[in-house]
């Protein structure tokens, strides 16, 4: 239907309808005239689109959107960038970062609690597992009394000895500003930014921190707080909870494997359980802190290319988003500016559902993301990039033996090895792109870990002269 077609909604339906007696000829001729105002209407829109591109790169302006499903890296990716290229923000943010790792250690710790205390009362209803739960439930039934034989006096001293943890807990979270939402709020849910807001989710149980905004929320701070003395207290409790031989089989029983989820420092409580504890940038890389809502960040960045030397520098502008099904519609508004989308794709998930809807698979849904982002006409002149991120992940799952093809039949038979697998996503990826682009371009595509700080530099340096080159040739500032 043209636009300029009216329905019986419309307030100028009386005005608009068109004549009841209108003859075949007069229809055709109507319907021409409509669809000519809309190609100009069309044209003008694009005119008044490419007018503000061009006022802003001749600005030296660039809008740069983060985007992905939540945990796909798009924060970790941001905070790479700002190490990179906001240094002086970055060292100043730095010891506001402890309370952040010291957060992500107690959750870690809070987890074990739980898993320990329900298996101690034989209750089976908390199971993590994606995959095969219902196997896994069974499972545990049949092993659970052992199960809660394994744990003895040491175990109920360790519960009650690491409880003031859950004191600090709480005193974190009014420091940071912030907020526990679960992972199923009731908020709608929209699989893209272009959906109808679907059914209700089916939730997983788990809940993460967040703050609005992570420069807001993390205030430099240089004295000893109560939450490292108790941190410094319970460390040789956490140490022993976390070595325990009956808490690593029950963790493996309900498929939890903290030393690859987010935010996991127990590995590194000698160093950072100390009253001298500073984060490093590996650790500031690491902490988790979930996104809710967009969040703005400037950056300079120098384009290299200036021959005149001095000053030639680009304001780059990078917006983080939550990636959480829920928050999905609030990216639209910020579509219409973009000048560069860099699409994380969490390459590790394939095995594993999304927290806000666990009937979800997280790579079917990056994939449908990555389609209706690709399809988008209102980002047809945006230059894409993709990360396929968390290779160090990937590499690990395949290496238990895990196998795509269970998850992604159309793998068939190929080698459950990461080079391969990476190779055949890429292709996937690439070939969506191809396919649903209006009109056609490239997709820079970097296979990343973006914890590793030293590979992300090099990727985003070429990032860096890669989007600069293409802006400077269509903003003809070269
Ligand atoms: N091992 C590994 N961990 C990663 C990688 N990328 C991100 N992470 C970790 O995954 C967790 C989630 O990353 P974030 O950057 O917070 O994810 P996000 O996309 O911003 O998530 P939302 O804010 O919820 O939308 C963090 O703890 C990261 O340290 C990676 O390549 N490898
Ligand atoms: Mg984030």
């Amino acid at each position: 239907m043209s636009a300029f077609t009216p329905t019986e909604n419309d307030p100028f339906y009386e005005i608009m309808r068109p004549p009841a007696d209108e003859t075949p000829a007069q229809m055709t001729a109507r319907l021409k005239r409509e669809a000519d105002a809309q190609r100009i209407s069309d044209n003008i829109d694009e005119d008044i689109k490419r007018d503000r591109a061009q006022q802003r790169k001749s600005r030296k302006e660039l809008r740069i959107l983060l985007l992905g499903q939540g945990e796909s890296g798009k924060s970790t990716t941001l905070k790479n960038f700002r190490m990179q290229y906001a240094r002086e923000a970055w060292e100043q943010e730095r010891s506001g970062w402890r309370a952040v790792v010291q957060l992500n250690i107690i959750r870690s710790i809070i987890l074990i609690l739980e898993i320990m205390e329900a298996e101690m009362s034989g209750n089976p209803t908390f199971v993590e597992g994606d995959d095969d739960e219902i196997e896994v439930v069974n499972r545990y039934r049949d092993s659970n009394s052992s199960a809660a034989e394994a744990f003895t006096d040491k175990h109920r001293m360790l519960l009650i000895r690491l409880a003031p943890l859950r004191g600090v807990e709480a005193d974190l979270k009014r420091r940071l500003g912030a907020g526990a939402e679960p992972s199923h709020p009731s908020a709608p849910m929209a699989a893209t930014p272009f959906d109808e807001p679907g059914p209700l989710p089916s939730p997983k149980r788990t809940q993460e921190f967040f703050v609005r905004s992570w420069t807001e929320a993390i205030e430099p701070t240089t004295n000893l707080d109560s939450s490292t003395i108790t941190l410094m207290t319970c460390k040789d409790d956490m140490q022993a909870l976390w070595a325990d031989a009956a808490v690593q089989l029950a963790l493996d029983r309900r498929k939890v494997r903290l030393a690859d989820s987010a935010g996991f420092f127990l590995n590194d409580l000698d160093r950072i359980a100390t009253r001298a504890y500073t984060a490093t940038d590996d650790d500031i890389v690491r902490a988790r802190l979930r996104t809710v809502g967009i969040q703005e960040y400037l950056l300079r960045i120098g384009d290299g290319f200036s021959l005149r030397g001095g000053d030639n520098y680009w304001t780059w502008k990078l917006y983080d988003v939550g990636g959480c099904r829920t928050m999905r519609a609030a990216w639209l508004p910020f579509f219409e500016n973009t000048d560069v989308i860099i699409f994380l794709c969490p390459v590790s998930c394939f095995d594993e559902r999304l927290d806000e809807d666990t009937r979800v698979n997280r790579l079917e849904d990056s994939t449908l993301l990555w389609r209706s982002i690709c399809a988008s006409k209102l980002l047809a002149k945006t230059q894409l990039i993709l990360f396929l991120n968390k290779c160090d992940l990937l590499k690990r799952k395949l290496k238990r033996g895990i196998k795509l093809k269970t998850f992604l039949p159309s793998y068939a038979d190929r080698p459950n090895e990461v080079i391969p697998v990476v190779k055949y996503l890429r292709e996937k990826y690439k070939e969506i792109q191809k396919q649903q682009s209006p009109e056609p371009r490239v997709a820079y595509i970097y296979t990343t870990t973006v914890t590793d700080t030293t590979a992300t530099a090099k990727t985003l340096h070429s990032i860096r002269d890669r989007v600069l080159r293409e802006n400077l040739v269509t903003s003809n500032l070269v």
